[in-house]
Protein backbone atom coordinates (compact mmCIF):
# COMPACT_ATOMS: atom_id res chain seq x y z
CA UNK A 1 0.00 0.00 0.00
CA UNK A 2 0.84 3.42 -0.83
CA UNK A 3 2.86 5.78 1.80
CA UNK A 4 2.01 8.96 3.01
CA UNK A 5 4.15 12.06 2.67
CA UNK A 6 4.22 12.16 6.77
CA UNK A 7 5.14 8.59 7.07
CA UNK A 8 8.15 9.01 4.27
CA UNK A 9 9.54 12.06 6.21
CA UNK A 10 9.23 9.73 9.65
CA UNK A 11 11.47 7.17 7.65
CA UNK A 12 14.04 9.67 6.57
CA UNK A 13 14.52 10.55 10.43
CA UNK A 14 14.59 7.34 11.15
CA UNK A 15 17.25 6.18 8.77
CA UNK A 16 19.15 9.55 8.75
CA UNK A 17 18.64 10.82 12.50
CA UNK A 18 20.09 10.08 15.56
CA UNK A 19 17.95 9.19 18.49
CA UNK A 20 17.93 12.15 21.53
CA UNK A 21 19.64 14.61 18.84
CA UNK A 22 17.26 16.90 17.81
CA UNK A 23 19.13 18.81 15.71
CA UNK A 24 19.55 16.01 13.78
CA UNK A 25 16.10 15.30 13.46
CA UNK A 26 15.73 18.86 12.00
CA UNK A 27 18.46 18.14 9.33
CA UNK A 28 17.32 14.80 8.37
CA UNK A 29 13.86 16.67 7.27
CA UNK A 30 15.36 19.33 5.57
CA UNK A 31 17.87 17.43 3.98
CA UNK A 32 15.11 15.16 2.35
CA UNK A 33 12.16 18.07 1.42
CA UNK A 34 14.70 19.74 -0.10
CA UNK A 35 16.41 17.04 -2.02
CA UNK A 36 13.55 14.72 -2.16
CA UNK A 37 10.09 16.00 -1.93
CA UNK A 38 8.41 19.75 -0.94
CA UNK A 39 6.44 19.48 2.68
CA UNK A 40 5.09 22.13 4.25
CA UNK A 41 7.73 22.35 7.21
CA UNK A 42 8.59 26.09 8.32
CA UNK A 43 12.09 24.71 6.86
CA UNK A 44 15.75 26.06 7.37
CA UNK A 45 15.61 29.29 6.36
CA UNK A 46 12.73 30.36 7.96
CA UNK A 47 13.82 28.11 11.02
CA UNK A 48 16.67 30.14 11.63
CA UNK A 49 14.78 33.77 12.37
CA UNK A 50 12.37 31.01 14.38
CA UNK A 51 15.93 30.07 16.29
CA UNK A 52 16.58 33.24 17.08
CA UNK A 53 13.10 34.56 18.55
CA UNK A 54 12.84 31.70 20.65
CA UNK A 55 16.34 32.11 21.96
CA UNK A 56 15.34 35.93 22.86
CA UNK A 57 11.96 35.19 24.39
CA UNK A 58 13.72 32.25 26.28
CA UNK A 59 10.04 31.47 27.11
CA UNK A 60 8.77 28.86 29.81
CA UNK A 61 5.87 28.20 28.35
CA UNK A 62 5.17 27.58 24.72
CA UNK A 63 1.95 27.32 22.34
CA UNK A 64 2.30 25.91 18.92
CA UNK A 65 -0.75 25.84 16.84
CA UNK A 66 -0.36 23.36 13.47
CA UNK A 67 2.36 20.07 14.35
CA UNK A 68 2.26 18.52 11.17
CA UNK A 69 5.08 16.05 11.39
CA UNK A 70 6.55 17.63 14.54
CA UNK A 71 9.42 19.93 12.73
CA UNK A 72 9.06 22.79 14.37
CA UNK A 73 8.03 21.53 17.19
CA UNK A 74 11.28 19.65 17.97
CA UNK A 75 13.02 22.57 16.59
CA UNK A 76 11.51 24.82 19.34
CA UNK A 77 11.59 22.38 22.37
CA UNK A 78 15.34 22.05 21.30
CA UNK A 79 16.29 25.48 22.71
CA UNK A 80 14.22 25.82 25.50
CA UNK A 81 15.21 25.44 29.14
CA UNK A 82 14.52 22.33 31.26
CA UNK A 83 11.23 22.68 33.01
CA UNK A 84 9.83 24.66 30.21
CA UNK A 85 6.75 22.98 28.75
CA UNK A 86 5.94 23.27 24.98
CA UNK A 87 1.89 22.77 24.11
CA UNK A 88 1.33 21.41 20.55
CA UNK A 89 -1.97 21.41 18.54
CA UNK A 90 -3.04 18.97 16.12
CA UNK A 91 -6.33 18.55 14.13
CA UNK A 92 -5.54 15.86 11.64
CA UNK A 93 -4.66 12.54 13.40
CA UNK A 94 -2.59 10.75 10.87
CA UNK A 95 -0.13 14.14 11.27
CA UNK A 96 -0.39 13.61 14.99
CA UNK A 97 0.77 10.19 14.42
CA UNK A 98 3.45 10.54 12.94
CA UNK A 99 4.38 13.85 14.83
CA UNK A 100 4.59 11.75 18.04
CA UNK A 101 6.91 9.13 16.74
CA UNK A 102 9.53 12.28 15.50
CA UNK A 103 9.24 14.01 19.01
CA UNK A 104 9.99 10.65 20.10
CA UNK A 105 12.84 10.06 18.09
CA UNK A 106 14.20 13.11 19.15
CA UNK A 107 14.11 12.45 23.09
CA UNK A 108 11.53 15.68 23.77
CA UNK A 109 9.01 13.59 25.02
CA UNK A 110 9.17 15.78 28.24
CA UNK A 111 8.98 18.83 26.80
CA UNK A 112 6.22 18.20 24.64
CA UNK A 113 2.56 17.74 24.91
CA UNK A 114 0.48 16.99 21.52
CA UNK A 115 -3.10 17.60 21.82
CA UNK A 116 -5.29 16.11 19.29
CA UNK A 117 -8.23 19.01 18.06
CA UNK A 118 -9.10 21.55 16.66
CA UNK A 119 -7.25 24.92 18.56
CA UNK A 120 -11.00 26.71 18.58
CA UNK A 121 -12.08 24.17 20.55
CA UNK A 122 -8.88 23.72 22.49
CA UNK A 123 -7.95 27.22 23.41
CA UNK A 124 -10.96 27.68 26.00
CA UNK A 125 -9.65 25.07 27.95
CA UNK A 126 -5.87 25.47 28.53
CA UNK A 127 -6.31 26.96 31.54
CA UNK A 128 -8.60 24.41 33.19
CA UNK A 129 -7.52 21.45 31.43
CA UNK A 130 -3.60 22.00 30.84
CA UNK A 131 -2.64 24.02 34.07
CA UNK A 132 -1.60 27.03 32.00
CA UNK A 133 -1.91 30.66 33.12
CA UNK A 134 -0.49 32.24 29.96
CA UNK A 135 2.31 31.69 27.13
CA UNK A 136 4.96 33.91 26.42
CA UNK A 137 5.61 32.33 23.35
CA UNK A 138 2.29 31.38 20.70
CA UNK A 139 3.82 29.93 17.22
CA UNK A 140 1.05 30.11 14.52
CA UNK A 141 1.43 27.62 11.50
CA UNK A 142 -1.84 26.08 11.48
CA UNK A 143 -4.82 27.02 8.67
CA UNK A 144 -4.74 30.34 7.59
CA UNK A 145 -7.73 31.76 8.23
CA UNK A 146 -7.52 30.55 11.46
CA UNK A 147 -4.83 32.66 12.98
CA UNK A 148 -7.17 36.12 13.47
CA UNK A 149 -9.88 34.27 15.43
CA UNK A 150 -7.27 32.10 17.28
CA UNK A 151 -5.35 35.39 18.48
CA UNK A 152 -9.19 37.37 19.67
CA UNK A 153 -9.89 33.97 21.07
CA UNK A 154 -6.21 33.86 23.25
CA UNK A 155 -6.85 37.12 24.50
CA UNK A 156 -10.41 36.70 25.50
CA UNK A 157 -9.53 33.63 27.30
CA UNK A 158 -6.51 35.39 29.42
CA UNK A 159 -3.44 33.53 28.01
CA UNK A 160 -1.90 36.52 26.55
CA UNK A 161 0.16 38.73 29.30
CA UNK A 162 1.86 42.13 28.26
CA UNK A 163 5.18 41.18 26.44
CA UNK A 164 3.77 37.36 24.86
CA UNK A 165 5.24 36.81 21.50
CA UNK A 166 3.14 35.69 18.54
CA UNK A 167 5.42 34.33 15.78
CA UNK A 168 3.26 33.61 12.82
CA UNK A 169 4.44 31.44 9.80
CA UNK A 170 3.35 32.22 6.01
CA UNK A 171 2.19 35.84 6.26
CA UNK A 172 3.01 35.81 2.92
CA UNK A 173 2.67 32.80 0.88
CA UNK A 174 -0.25 31.12 1.56
CA UNK A 175 -0.88 34.39 3.06
CA UNK A 176 -3.05 35.72 6.22
CA UNK A 177 -4.24 38.75 5.54
CA UNK A 178 -6.62 39.27 7.65
CA UNK A 179 -4.24 38.52 10.61
CA UNK A 180 -1.57 40.54 8.97
CA UNK A 181 -3.96 43.84 8.95
CA UNK A 182 -5.15 43.21 12.51
CA UNK A 183 -1.67 42.90 14.37
CA UNK A 184 -0.82 45.79 12.31
CA UNK A 185 -2.96 48.73 12.70
CA UNK A 186 -3.71 47.40 16.17
CA UNK A 187 -2.70 49.77 19.20
CA UNK A 188 -2.31 46.22 21.26
CA UNK A 189 0.16 44.94 19.63
CA UNK A 190 3.84 46.09 18.24
CA UNK A 191 4.63 44.21 15.09
CA UNK A 192 7.50 43.05 12.56
CA UNK A 193 8.34 41.54 9.57
CA UNK A 194 11.06 39.25 9.08
CA UNK A 195 11.22 38.72 5.50
CA UNK A 196 12.31 35.16 4.39
CA UNK A 197 11.01 32.14 1.29
CA UNK A 198 8.94 29.77 1.20
CA UNK A 199 10.26 26.79 2.77
CA UNK A 200 12.84 25.07 0.38
CA UNK A 201 12.20 27.37 -2.23
CA UNK A 202 12.68 30.92 -3.88
CA UNK A 203 8.80 32.17 -3.59
CA UNK A 204 8.96 35.10 -0.97
CA UNK A 205 7.29 34.50 2.39
CA UNK A 206 7.85 35.60 6.10
CA UNK A 207 7.37 35.43 9.39
CA UNK A 208 5.29 38.13 11.56
CA UNK A 209 6.81 38.81 15.13
CA UNK A 210 3.73 40.83 17.24
CA UNK A 211 4.18 41.16 20.92
CA UNK A 212 0.99 41.83 23.36
CA UNK A 213 1.00 44.88 25.21
CA UNK A 214 -1.21 43.83 27.22
O1 LIG B 1 -1.59 25.52 5.19
C1 LIG B 1 -0.51 25.38 5.74
N1 LIG B 1 -0.41 24.85 6.98
C2 LIG B 1 -1.61 24.53 7.76
C3 LIG B 1 -2.24 23.20 7.50
C4 LIG B 1 -2.43 22.70 6.22
C5 LIG B 1 -3.06 21.47 6.05
C6 LIG B 1 -3.53 20.74 7.13
C7 LIG B 1 -3.35 21.24 8.38
C8 LIG B 1 -3.89 20.43 9.52
N2 LIG B 1 -3.44 20.89 10.80
C9 LIG B 1 -4.22 21.71 11.57
C10 LIG B 1 -5.37 22.28 11.07
C11 LIG B 1 -6.16 23.09 11.88
C12 LIG B 1 -5.79 23.26 13.22
N3 LIG B 1 -6.41 23.94 14.24
N4 LIG B 1 -5.65 23.76 15.37
C13 LIG B 1 -4.60 23.02 15.08
C14 LIG B 1 -4.66 22.67 13.72
C15 LIG B 1 -3.86 21.89 12.91
C16 LIG B 1 -2.69 22.46 8.59
C17 LIG B 1 0.75 25.71 5.03
C18 LIG B 1 0.73 25.74 3.62
C19 LIG B 1 1.90 26.04 2.90
C20 LIG B 1 1.88 26.08 1.43
C21 LIG B 1 1.19 25.08 0.71
C22 LIG B 1 1.17 25.11 -0.68
C23 LIG B 1 1.84 26.12 -1.37
F1 LIG B 1 1.85 26.12 -2.72
C24 LIG B 1 2.52 27.11 -0.66
C25 LIG B 1 2.53 27.09 0.73
C26 LIG B 1 3.10 26.32 3.59
C27 LIG B 1 3.11 26.30 4.99
O2 LIG B 1 4.25 26.59 5.67
C28 LIG B 1 1.95 26.01 5.71
O3 LIG B 1 2.01 26.03 7.08
MG1 LIG C 1 3.79 27.01 7.70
Amino acid sequence: TQSTRPQRILGAVQQNATRGDPRSVVRAIDQYCRNQEWAMNVGDEKGCILDSVVSEVNPATVLELGTYCGYSTVRIASLLPPHAKLITLEFNPEFAVIARQVIAWAGLEDKIQLVEGASGDLIPKMKEQFGVETFDLVFLDHWKDRYLPDTKLMEECGLLRKGSVLLADNVICPGTPDYLEFVRSSPRYESQYFKSHLEYTKVEDGLEKSVFLG
